[in-house]
């Protein structure tokens, strides 16, 4: 359910163990063992990806995994929006031990949309690197849609939803459009972190060019550039760049059905409507960031 803590949450899959324990962790009394509670401890995200849902956060942080230098959740803990009250100590308990030098990351994608995360975020660490996958607001909508639609048929048609009485105002209440407003999400966050702790990457990037995108944020993070070009081939089935091994595996892996779905097809003169709403926004957003993401 919408606003609820997750369950998924609530009862976090254990963590996958670092590949070398440290002497430190191994009991004096018995060389090569390591002791029971594992190696490495559980700390604090120092880098969240904290948006925007549809934007790409699942890829970015699936392809951040094959890093050996970074440790993350799988799920979504949603912790700074839905379950803020189980406190700090819990959340830092769901992390995934790491050792010294080793990141802890998370991705939530409404974390960017929250009125009370910059703020608990900045409580949490005022350091913490924050990464938002931003993509063109229109085909965000319109992806946000199909997400909504793929579990809710017979939801009215997005043109609908998307503007008031027909073909009226645009309808900012409708989280599809209102979340694409990233300038006015973006202004808030300002208020807690200034910019130079922020990356964005551009989602339409991060499918066209991973390797490029993924240097970017390796750089932000403070790692060596090891996942690059190789790590990725472009598979034609689906449509967009998937791994000749994942994490653990020696096969290749593409990201499940659920993304990269097919979008519904919404009239030009919808989709024009849309792009002429976001633009001033779109600019203003450029002009914060000081990148220029094409979307216009
Ligand atoms: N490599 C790769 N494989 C598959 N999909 C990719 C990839 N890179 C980016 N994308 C785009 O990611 C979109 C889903 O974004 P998120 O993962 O942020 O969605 S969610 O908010 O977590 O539901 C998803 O949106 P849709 O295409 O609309 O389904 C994809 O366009």
């Amino acid at each position: 359910l919408p606003g609820r803590c997750p369950p998924a949450a609530r009862a976090p899959a254990p963590a996958p163990a670092p590949a070398e324990p440290p002497r430190a962790a191994r009991s004096p009394g018995a060389p090569g063992l390591p002791v029971a509670r594992g190696p490495g401890r559980r700390r604090f995200p120092q880098a969240l990806i904290v948006g925007v849902k549809k934007g790409g956060t699942r890829a970015l942080l699936e392809f951040l995994r094959l890093h050996p230098d970074v440790r993350a959740l799988g799920s979504e803990p949603h912790f700074f929006d839905r379950c803020y009250e189980r406190g700090l100590a819990w959340y830092r308990n769901l992390m995934p031990r790491t050792l010294d030098g080793q990141i802890t990351m998370e991705k939530t994608p409404s974390y960017f949309v929250t009125r009370e995360a910059p703020g608990r975020i900045h409580g949490m660490s005022p350091d913490t690197k924050l990464i938002v996958v931003v993509r063109n607001p229109v085909t965000r909508a319109i992806s946000d849609y199909a997400q909504t639609l793929s579990k809710t048929p017979g939801l009215p048609s997005f043109h609908a939803l998307a503007f008031r009485h027909g073909l009226g105002a645009v309808d900012t209440a409708w989280s599809a459009v209102r979340i694409g407003l990233y300038a006015q999400h973006l202004e808030h966050w300002l208020r807690y972190f200034p910019l130079s702790r922020f990356l964005f990457v551009s989602g339409e990037r991060l499918v066209s060019q991973p390797a490029a995108e993924l240097g970017r944020v390796q750089d932000f993070l403070g790692l060596r550039r090891v996942v690059t070009d190789k790590h990725f081939y472009f598979n034609a089935t689906k449509g967009f760049p998937c791994l000749r091994k994942a994490q653990g595996s020696r096969r290749p892996r593409c990201l499940g059905g659920s993304k990269g779905r097919p979008h519904p097809r919404v009239p030009e003169a919808v989709v024009r409507r849309l792009r002429d709403f976001y633009r001033p926004f779109n600019r203003k957003f450029y002009q914060m960031t000081g990148q220029d993401f094409g979307w216009d």
